[in-house]
């Protein structure tokens, strides 16, 4: 293949990548990362272009624009990445950064300095943005996947590649042995196709596995207040539940139930309701370990899985939680609201299932509502149900 087709492959790569990126962003917005690497692509799809119509175009429209164009398209595919990365910090360096590799580019195109320079020039601005991405990529390599640590260490390989390509137009102009200076120019195109490539699959794939991840993650968290939902909590009781069955310290479950919580919603609308459940599981929170746990069963009913803490030592807990629900009160744009909380304790026993075991911690918190609410109610050794 020679460079021409490789240019035209390239525009029209990136131009039907355009297109596609188009209509799938054209029913809905999609995030920034995916914006501004559809308008990474447009660049690039323009660059290429340009590129290709060397010889029809006046040069400074085909090298001059195009490889300014082409920068900016690969300055924008590592804000993508960056952006996906959740790390927007990027926009305070590569805007300037872009600035200066087409001040310096055009510089030396104008000023007409040696075409290998111009060469090397172009070759390590390409390499640096491209890095710029693995950057991005490389910043969670130990708990990365396959597929993202696959990305870096192409990417790097790549950036190298185009790198000792642009090093090698000045060191060694005219090539050395077989490897001629047109071969060398060949190659350095050749590797920026597969940069592209890996790029736009890299990018696809991994924006499809952020989608998956966020996906599983809602299976089993609320996304209210950030902690287990039912699903969830019940998952990590599991091992608990098992544990109970061999001799030492029990696991103890607390469950909780915020009163009148129907009032807020009532009084102040939904999104308050939320604001308030959300802080109340940071109280919450506060009062417990590190290894305890605590999950939303739903509306306004919470469970805390404490593992090894007999029952007496559960019940502090359980006064402590109650305590600094009760002496917190959760201000609002619209008022502040004061809140108390009933609460039921139990361990998990040998025999328990997890219907066992919450009906069991469901009768204790009844028993607390029942009793005027705002406190601490032990489970029964034997339930009044079984009774
Ligand atoms: N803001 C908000 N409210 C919710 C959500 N899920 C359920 N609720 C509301 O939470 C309230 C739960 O009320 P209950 O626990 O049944 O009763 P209560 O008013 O708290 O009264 P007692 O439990 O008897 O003290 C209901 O009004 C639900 O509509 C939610 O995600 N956000």
């Amino acid at each position: 293949m020679d460079i021409k087709t490789l240019l035209l492959a390239l525009a029209l790569g990136n131009l039907s990548l355009c297109a596609a990126l188009f209509f799938f962003e054209y029913e809905r917005k999609q995030t920034l990362s995916l914006s501004t690497w559809a308008v990474a692509k447009q660049c690039q799809a323009g660059a290429w272009l340009l590129l290709y119509l060397r010889g029809t175009l006046p040069d400074l429209l085909s090298i001059g624009a195009g490889n300014a164009l082409l920068f900016a398209g690969l300055a924008l595919d590592a804000a993508a990445l960056w952006e996906l990365a959740g790390r927007p910090i990027w926009r305070r360096y590569l805007a300037p950064a872009l600035a200066v590799a087409v001040a310096v580019f055009l510089g030396a195109y104008l000023a007409e300095l040696d075409k290998s320079f111009r060469a090397a020039a172009g070759s390590l601005i390409v390499a640096g943005f491209f890095l710029a991405g693995v950057l991005a990529l490389a910043l969670r390599w130990r708990d990365g996947t396959m597929l993202r640590r696959f990305l870096v260490v192409t990417m790097l390989l790549l950036s190298l590649a185009v790198a000792a390509r642009g090093m090698l137009s000045v060191l060694q102009p005219d090539g050395w042995g077989w490897v001629s200076g047109g071969m060398i120019q060949w190659l350095g195109l050749a590797v920026l196709y597969l940069m592209m490539l890996t790029n736009a699959f890299g990018y696809l794939l991994l924006t499809r596995e952020s989608l998956q991840g966020e996906l599983a993650r809602l299976e089993t968290v609320d996304t209210v207040t950030d902690v287990p939902n039912r699903r969830g909590f019940y998952q990590a009781l599991t091992p608990w539940m098992a544990l109970a069955r061999r001799p030492g310290m029990p696991t103890a479950l607390i469950v909780l139930n915020l009163d009148h919580f129907k009032r807020v919603n009532d009084s102040y609308g939904h999104p308050v309701g939320d604001t308030v459940l959300k802080t109340m599981v940071d109280v919450c929170k506060k009062q417990l370990r590190d290894s305890d746990l605590m999950g939303r069963l739903g509306g306004a009913e919470f469970a805390i899985q404490l593992p090894r803490t007999s029952l007496q030592d559960a019940l502090m807990v359980a006064e402590r939680i109650r305590n600094a629900v009760a002496s917190h009160p959760v201000k609002t744009e619209r008022a502040v609201i004061n809140l108390t909380a009933s609460l039921g304790v139990t361990t998990i026993r040998a025999e328990d299932s997890t219907v066992s075991l919450f009906k069991r911690a469901d009768e204790a918190l009844q028993q607390a509502k029942l009793a005027g609410r705002n406190r601490v109610v032990e489970a029964s050794a034997e339930s009044p149900l079984e009774a």
